[in-house]
Order: structure tokens, then sequence, then C-alpha cells
């Protein structure tokens, strides 16, 4: 019997990986298979893994019928044993009610990853449809981790480096765009020009930091660690510490 499961953690955990992993290892024993995935970093049509893979997959719209886009294939000849949903926590509600359906009267496997809260610890629509109609909720083994080395179970959004709890739920951005803001500006670099657009970035964090909102950037301790030694030009040598 087909199933609908639902495999979800914070960003940078593994989702998209195991995505492909899982179609790679179902294609080799023969199955067929269709992807699907919505606002991809790497852009549109587009699964992609941090590990460096990257596979063509359908766009998901607002608008898209997956069960209409099951039925327009099956009719034209396509077998189709399995789906893969990536990014499915941007999916709309009649979107999983769509899936669940395919599973139970097409009895097609689906397959569907994302997160399952955002940067204010609330549920995307997506996400809380596919754990009220999964068959299976699987949080993935590999942990994304705080700065403090815990378990990170909570997303953050950075803007310009600074968490914010206000904004549209919805931004397609990474966990790296966070690395300039911890050691500060490198000379030369423009990209903290104050006219240019502001620099969204994520960062996971345990859930005492979140609350906190303290990010790797305003936590004394690794701040300490990751500033770079200031540079005195004029000697050549390490001057004292200007910035507290
Ligand atoms: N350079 C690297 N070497 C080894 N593993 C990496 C590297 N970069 C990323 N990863 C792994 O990839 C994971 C992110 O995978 P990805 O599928 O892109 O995550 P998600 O879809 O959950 O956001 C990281 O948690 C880490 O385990
Ligand atoms: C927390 C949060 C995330 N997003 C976006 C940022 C990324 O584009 C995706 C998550 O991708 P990943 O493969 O899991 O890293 O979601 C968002 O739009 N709103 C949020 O609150």
């Amino acid at each position: 019997m087909a199933e609908l499961l639902f495999f979800s953690g914070t960003m940078d955990c593994g989702k998209s990986t195991l995505a492909l992993q899982m179609d790679h290892n179902h294609k080799a024993r023969g199955r067929r298979g269709l992807l699907f995935s919505s606002h991809d970093r790497a852009g549109e049509s587009m699964i992609s893994s941090r590990l460096g893979l990257q596979v063509p997959a359908v766009e998901v719209l607002p608008d898209t019928d997956f069960w209409a886009e099951m039925t327009v294939r099956q009719t034209m000849g396509a077998r189709i044993d399995y789906v893969i949903c990536d990014e499915a926590q941007f999916y709309t509600e009649p979107q999983i009610d769509q899936l669940a359906r395919v599973v139970d009267e097409m009895d097609i496997d689906v397959f569907s990853f994302g997160i399952t809260s955002d940067f204010r610890t609330r549920l995307f629509p997506g996400s809380r449809r596919l754990i009220e109609l999964a068959d299976r909720v699987q949080v993935l083994q590999v942990e994304a981790l705080c700065w403090c080395g815990k378990r990170a179970t909570h997303n953050a959004r950075t803007v310009d480096g600074v968490m914010v709890v206000e904004g549209d739920q919805m931004m397609v951005g990474d966990v790296d765009q966070q690395a300039d803001a911890v050691i500060g500006p490198i000379p030369g670099d423009t990209s903290g020009d104050p006219s240019a657009d502001p620099v969204i970035g994520y960062e996971t964090l345990c859930r005492r930091h979140h609350m906190r909102r303290q990010t790797s950037r305003t936590s004394p301790s690794l701040h300490a660690h990751q500033m770079p030694l200031p540079f005195d030009q004029r000697q050549g040598s390490a001057a004292a510490p200007a910035r507290g």
C-alpha cells in the first residue's frame, strides 16, 4: 500500500540530499518517479542539495493540482510509482490534500520533504497539513547544530546579520549568508554598502538561543573567537583591539 511520508527538520539538515538519494534508490530498482519542488535556492524547477547534487524537477505553483498532474501524465501512458516533493512547506493546504488523495486512490507513494516552522517558530501551512495527514512524520537524523553545539531545532532569519522576528513568511535564502556578519566587513568588500539591498540570511538555533534572539553574531563567546585580530596597517602588526 502506498504511503504519504513527511521528512522534516530545520534548514540545512539534509532533506534535499535525502530526497535525491531516495529518488536514486527507487529508480535503481526500476521504479518510476516524478520530482517536484518550489522556490529552491538554486532556482526554479530544481532540487538542489548543499552536497552538490542538482536535479531538474517540476516547479509547484500556487495553482498546481497534483491530482490533475498525475491524471494527465497517466492518461498519456506514463507510469508513476512514487513522487518526491521538496520544499513542501511552501505547498498550499489543498495541494497536500491532493497528495493524500494521490496516495490513497492512485496507490502512488509520496515522499515529501520540508522545514516544519518558519523564522517566527510558526508552522508553515503546508507542513501543518502534512503533519495532520501523513502516514508517518520522520525527523531527519543528521542534526543541524546551534552555535552553542546543541541540536538546532529552530530557524532564525537575519537581515544584514541581525535576527528578525517580523516579515513575510516566505523569503528564499540560505544559511551561510551569516558568515560575513560574524567576522565583520572585509576591507574593500562593498557588499556591506548601506545603499545595497539588505542581505537575508538564516541560522539554525536551539530553542533557548532562538527565544533569546542570540545568533552566532550576538553570542559573546563565539564572537570573541571568530573576530580577526585588528591589523594596524601603519605598523604591519596586530594592534590593541579597537572593538569591545
Ligand atoms: N562541504 C560539505 N561536506 C560535507 N557535508 C556537507 C557539506 N556541505 C553541506 N553538507 C551536508 O549537507 C547538509 C545539508 O544538506 P541539504 O540537503 O542541502 O539540506 P536541507 O535540504 O535540509 O536544507 C548539511 O547538514 C551537511 O550535513
Ligand atoms: C525559516 C524560513 C525559511 N524560508 C526559506 C529559506 C529557504 O529558501 C527555504 C528552506 O530551504 P532548506 O532547503 O530547508 O534550507 O525556506 C522561508 O521562506 N521562511 C522562513 O521562515
